[in-house]
C-alpha cells in the first residue's frame, strides 16, 4: 500500500464507469487505491448510484460525456494519472450499426489516447477483450491458450473487428510522447466473458427461463467450453495494473494481458446454471435438444426477421449467427502472465464469485415479484 507521503495524490479517470465493468472498476477503486484523489468517471449515461459515492473522502466527478467527442474526451482527461478506457459498445446482438460500433470502439479509443498525448496523461490501461483473438470465423478451438499461443484470428463480426483494431491502437501508442515529453504507457486486458453482479446477458436468461416456467432448453454440448471470469476479479486486474503501470513501464508497456480468475471451464449453458440453477431455474436435456442445421436456420431466419422488422422494431434475440459460432466454439485461456508481470491474483475465490453472482440473481428473483 501506498505510503503516508504519497498517499491521496493521484487523479483517475474511468470511461464508461457506469457500466457493468465500469461501476465494479470504480468501487474497486474507492476500496482499494489509497492514493487516489479524485475519481472521474465518464460516461454516455450516469447512473444514480454515483450520487453515494460523492460522500466518501476522495472526490468523485461524474462526467456525462460521449468517447466519440475529442473535446469531451480531452476536457475529462486533462490533469487525470491515469486513464482506465472500458467504455465501448458491446453488441453482437445487431442492436447497431456496425457504423456506430466503430465509431464508439474505435474512434473513441483514439479520442482518448489523443487526449493523453495532448494533455500529458501518461498511463493508459484499456478493456480489451478475448475477442481480439477469438473464436475466429473458422470455428477452431482456443484451448488453455495463453497470450503466446498460435491462433488464427480472423474476424467478420463489427464488434471483435473494432476491439482488435482499438487494442492496436492502445499498443502502437506505447512509448508516444506525451505533452511534458514523457513517454505514454500503454497496456490492454483481454477478458474472457465476463460474468457476476449486474450482467445484462445473465438477466436475460433468468427472464427467458422464467418466461418457459422455469426452464431452458440445452442448445449447445456440453463439451464445448467456454472461458469466463468473474468481474470483481477482472476489476481488480484494472487497478492494479493501473497501479503498476509506473513502476514496471518498461515490462508491462505494450503489453497484453488475459484476465483469468479459477472458474471452471465449461459450456456457456452449464456455466450459467451455476447460478440460475440454485434460483430455481432447470437446464432440459443432457444433449442439445435441437440439431445444429436446425439453429443455424434459425439464426439465419432472425437475421432475416431482425432485417425485415427493422422498419417497425428492434428484433435482437440472443441466437444469430454470431453467437451460434461463438457458443459453439471452445475459447478457454490458461496463463499466468498477469501473476509474473504484476502479481496478479484473483482476490475472489470461484465459491465466492459464485455466491455474489448467485445472491444477486436472487435479488433480481425479489424485486420481479
Ligand atoms: N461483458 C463482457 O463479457 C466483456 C466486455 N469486454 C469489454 O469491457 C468493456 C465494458 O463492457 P461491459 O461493462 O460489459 O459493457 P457495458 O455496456 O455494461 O458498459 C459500457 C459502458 O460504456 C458506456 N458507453 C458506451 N458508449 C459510450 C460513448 N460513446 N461514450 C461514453 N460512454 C459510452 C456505456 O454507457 C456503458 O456504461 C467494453 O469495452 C467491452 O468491450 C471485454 C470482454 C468481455
Ligand atoms: C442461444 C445461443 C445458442 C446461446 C447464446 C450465447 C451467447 C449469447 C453468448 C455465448 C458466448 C458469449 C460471448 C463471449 O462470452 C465473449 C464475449 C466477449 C466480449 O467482449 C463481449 C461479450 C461476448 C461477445 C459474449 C456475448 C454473448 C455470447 C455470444
Amino acid at each position: 500500500m501506498a505510503d503516508s507521503a504519497q498517499a491521496q495524490k493521484l487523479v483517475y479517470l474511468v470511461t464508461g464507469g457506469c457500466g457493468f465493468l465500469g461501476e465494479h472498476v470504480v468501487r474497486m477503486l474507492l476500496q482499494q487505491e489509497p492514493q487516489l484523489r479524485e475519481l472521474r468517471i465518464f460516461d454516455l449515461h450516469l447512473g444514480p448510484w454515483l450520487e453515494e459515492l460523492k460522500t466518501g473522502p476522495v472526490q468523485v466527478t461524474a462526467i456525462q460525456g460521449d468517447v466519440t467527442q475529442a473535446h469531451e474526451v480531452a476536457a475529462a482527461v486533462a490533469g487525470a494519472h491515469v486513464v482506465i478506457h472500458t467504455a465501448g459498445l458491446v453488441d453482437v446482438f445487431g442492436k447497431t450499426s456496425p457504423e456506430t460500433i466503430h465509431e464508439v470502439n474505435v474512434q473513441g479509443t483514439r479520442n482518448v489516447i489523443e487526449a493523453c498525448v495532448q494533455t500529458g496523461t501518461r498511463f493508459l490501461v484499456y478493456t480489451s477483450s478475448m475477442e481480439v483473438v477469438g473464436p475466429n470465423i473458422k470455428g477452431q478451438p482456443f484451448y488453455r491458450g495463453n497470450e503466446n499461443t498460435p491462433y488464427e484470428a480472423v474476424h467478420r463480426h463489427p464488434y471483435p473487428c473494432s476491439k482488435a483494431l482499438a487494442e492496436q491502437l492502445v499498443l502502437e501508442a506505447n512509448g508516444r510522447k506525451v505533452l511534458g515529453g514523457l513517454p505514454l504507457v500503454t497496456c490492454a486486458l483481454r477478458p474472457t466473458g465476463i460474468y457476476g453482479e449486474g450482467h445484462q446477458i445473465m438477466r436475460d436468461f433468468y427472464h427467458q427461463g422464467l418466461r418457459l416456467g422455469g426452464r431452458l432448453f440445452r442448445a449447445i454440448p456440453a463439451s464445448v467450453e467456454h472461458g469466463r471470469v468473474y468481474v470483481g476479479n477482472v476489476a481488480w486486474m484494472h487497478v492494479l495494473v493501473a497501479r503498476e503501470l509506473e513502476h514496471r513501464a518498461a515490462l508491462m508497456g505494450g503489453q497484453v494481458y488475459f484476465c483469468y480468475d479459477n472458474s471452471p471451464y465449461k459450456s456457456y449453458e452449464d456455466f450459467n446454471m451455476e447460478f440460475l440453477g440454485p434460483c430455481g431455474l432447470r437446464l432440459v436435456g443432457t444433449r442439445p435438444l435441437l440439431p445444429y442445421w436446425l439453429l443455424v436456420f434459425l439464426a439465419a431466419l432472425n437475421v432475416l426477421l431482425q432485417w425485415l422488422l427493422r422498419p417497425l422494431l428492434l428484433y435482437a434475440p440472443l441466437l444469430n449467427p454470431y453467437t451460434l459460432a461463438m457458443a459453439n466454439t471452445t475459447f478457454t485461456v490458461s496463463t499466468d502472465k498477469a501473476r509474473r508481470h504484476f502479481g496478479y491474483e484473483p482476490p475472489f475465490s470461484w465459491e465466492e464469485s459464485r455466491t455474489r453472482t448467485i445472491r444477486w440473481v436472487q435479488a433480481m428473483e425479489g424485486s420481479a415479484q
